[in-house]
This record gives C-alpha cells, structure tokens and sequence, in this order.
C-alpha cells in the first residue's frame, strides 16, 4: 500500500514578488491554475499535488513560516535580515532582485561619514541600523511604512535607506544613493521541524526548484 502524502504547505508574497513565485513553482511541477488569478482568496488547496497555498503579505511570510502555519515560504532576502526570524533558508530562487542604499537629496554631501549623528528614515530598521553601526555611525533610525523616499524631501529626515530597482523613484525624487547597504533576491525558506520531518516531500521540491533555477539562470530569463 501507498502512503498517503503529507500535506505541504507553501506561503505565497502577495504583491511584486507573486506572479515569479507562481510561475517558478509551476516550472517546478506544480499545479499552479487555482492560484494564477487568485481573487480575495487567502488560501487556495490543489488536490493533485497535496499543497495548500497560503497567500499573505511579504513581511508575514516568516512568522507563518517560523510558527509552522506554513512549511515553505517564498520571500525576500531583505525580509528575511530584517526580520531575523528562526527560519531555515533553502534556496536562492534569483528574482526580485532589487539593492538597499542609502540615498540623500542630489546636490547635498556624498560622503557617508559626513552624515554621522543625523536622521535617517527606513521601513527596514534592522538593516539600517546594522549597516551604521558597522559603519561606526550613531543614526537616529526613523521607521516609516512606505514612501520613504518623501522624509528628506521634507525635512523629517537627512537621508534614507531604502530598495532601489530600476531607480525610477530615486530620480523623480531628486535623490542620489551614496552607499551599498544590502542586495536582495528571493529565497525559499522553510520551518526548521518541518525541514526534518517532511524531508520527503520536501527535498524533491527543492531539487526541482534548483534545476528550474539554474536553467532560468543559464538561459538567462531572470
Ligand atoms: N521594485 C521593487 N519594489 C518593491 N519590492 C521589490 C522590488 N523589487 C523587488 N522587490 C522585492 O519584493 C519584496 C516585496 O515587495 P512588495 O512591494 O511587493 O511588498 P510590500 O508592499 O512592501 O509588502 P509589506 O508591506 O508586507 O512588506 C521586497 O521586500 C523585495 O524583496
Ligand atoms: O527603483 P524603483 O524601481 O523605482 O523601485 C523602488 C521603489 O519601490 C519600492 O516602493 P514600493 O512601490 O514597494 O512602495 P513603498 O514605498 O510604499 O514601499 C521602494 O520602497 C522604492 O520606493
């Protein structure tokens, strides 16, 4: 007799880093139909393959993760820094790529130095505060939720840490980055328990990905 398969379950990025993750899982052998066009739905079930899809904000995805609410995550790498969450990170998936800088007004002081013992606004506190203190900078952190980029613009910041793509934002913002802080792609990330006891199902997995991976990476369409 067969053993019946043990549930799997995925937590999905809602947002920018969906539609890769749907379609990296789906080269990996998945059926991904149900959750292409997913609608208000937060949890979809595919029966073929056993996997319950969860779907939820990026920055969620490691508490579900760490809590066992969900045996794999697809995240951020930046998330996964900030965070700092007990997860077990399994695989570099290599899209969504995007750097963290730290950016002041053009035309203002370009020397990282120089900005000692001022204000700097993020949504990612963590990072920031570890890239100063490596730096050997005392920053007054400012945590924001998004449009970071409007604080020194005016005046409740001196400069910004902040995700930078194709630096569309920057520009139109009038800012300059002056130092690499962090690069960022994303990761798959698993629940330590689960790791060891779903090894079964999830080695296969992660084999699979690792071969879609480095062909997508080969053939270079990320
Ligand atoms: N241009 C980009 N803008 C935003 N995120 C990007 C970009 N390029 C890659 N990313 C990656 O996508 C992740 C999620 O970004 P997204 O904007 O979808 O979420 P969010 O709205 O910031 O969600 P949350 O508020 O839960 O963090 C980032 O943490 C980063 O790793
Ligand atoms: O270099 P670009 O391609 O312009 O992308 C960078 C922008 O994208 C992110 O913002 P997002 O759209 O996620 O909104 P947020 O500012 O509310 O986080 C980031 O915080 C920058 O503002």
């Amino acid at each position: 007799m067969v053993a019946a398969r043990e549930l799997l379950t995925i937590a999905l990025p809602k947002g920018t880093l969906y539609q890769e993750s749907v379609k990296l899982l789906g080269l990996a052998g998945l059926n991904t139909e149900g959750i292409k066009e997913p609608g208000r739905q937060l949890l979809l079930y595919s029966a073929e393959d056993v996997v319950r899809f969860i779907i939820c904000r990026p920055t969620d995805i490691p508490t579900y993760v760490e809590y066992g609410a969900a045996d794999l995550g697809l995240v951020g790498k930046d998330t996964i820094v900030e965070q700092h969450k007990d997860v077990y990170e399994l695989l570099d998936l290599q899209f969504g790529g995007c750097r963290f800088v730290v950016a002041v007004p053009e035309g203002k002081e370009t020397n990282l130095a120089f900005w000692n013992q001022t204000r700097v606004a993020t949504k990612f506190p963590r990072i920031a505060e570890e890239f100063f203190r490596r730096q050997g900078m005392q920053m007054e952190i400012i945590k924001l939720h998004g449009n970071i980029e409007l604080a020194p613009i005016v005046g409740l910041a001196e400069m910004i840490v902040d995700l930078v793509s194709t630096g569309r934002t920057l520009r139109e913002n009038k800012l300059v980055p002056i130092a690499d802080v962090l690069s960022s792609t994303t990761r798959l990330i698993a629940n330590r328990v689960s790791h060891r006891l779903k090894n079964e199902r999830i080695n296969p997995l992660v084999e699979r990905l690792r071969q879609v991976v480095e062909e997508a990476y080969t053939h270079g369409s990320h």
